[in-house]
């Protein structure tokens, strides 16, 4: 279930009030339907190819017209578990990027740490199956995996470089809170 725990003021935020907060701080959400998850999404923390494929596949008309609304030209699948330390690593490390961070949820549950516009500090917003989620270019966050351990995503690109990941410094950031 979609929501966001304010770091500095230890607030949390539901339900009706995620779509307007996230508003505020210029995070486009939205959610699509998640009643078209195939059995092995939740039985399994790996996917293999063709399972991958499926995935993509039950989602390939949203993606295409969201594509289109927005503007993304290509798209792929990325899943991330504690048998991928490496991206945990990556995505755990404070960062932006020179493009939108488009991520579709189609498996497991995840953290985005992002950088507050209305205040000092970060907030994070704990995403599940079905929720959309861009992080505007340029825009400091990070990721970490929710109590389930793993986390699958469609992510749509603007440009062929994909999401190229610039690190960012902010000393008053840490992946754990
Ligand atoms: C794998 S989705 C979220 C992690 C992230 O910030 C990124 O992909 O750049
Ligand atoms: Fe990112
Ligand atoms: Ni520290």
């Amino acid at each position: 279930m979609t929501s966001i725990y304010e770091r500095i003021t230890h607030q949390s935020v539901k339900g009706e009030q995620i779509s307007p907060y996230l508003q505020k701080e210029g995070i486009y959400y939205e959610r699509w339907s998640a009643d078209r998850t195939p059995a092995f999404v939740q039985e399994k923390i790996a996917f293999s190819e063709e399972e991958k494929e499926r995935l993509l596949a039950v989602y390939e008309d949203d993606v295409i017209r969201f594509a289109a609304q927005k503007g993304y030209t290509n798209w792929d699948i990325a899943v991330l578990s504690v048998d991928t330390p490496e991206m945990l690593q990556k995505f755990g490390s404070l960062h932006y990027h020179k493009e939108d961070e488009v991520r579709v949820v189609v498996g497991g549950k995840g953290v985005f740490i992002i950088k507050s516009l209305q205040r000092e500090g970060y907030f994070e917003l704990e995403v599940s199956i079905g929720d959309v989620v861009v992080v505007p270019q340029q825009r400091y966050h990070a990721f970490k995996l929710a109590d389930d351990r793993k986390f699958a995503v469609i992510r749509l690109f603007t440009g062929e470089a994909g999401s190229v990941t610039y690190p960012a410094e902010d000393l008053s950031f840490h992946v754990k809170g």
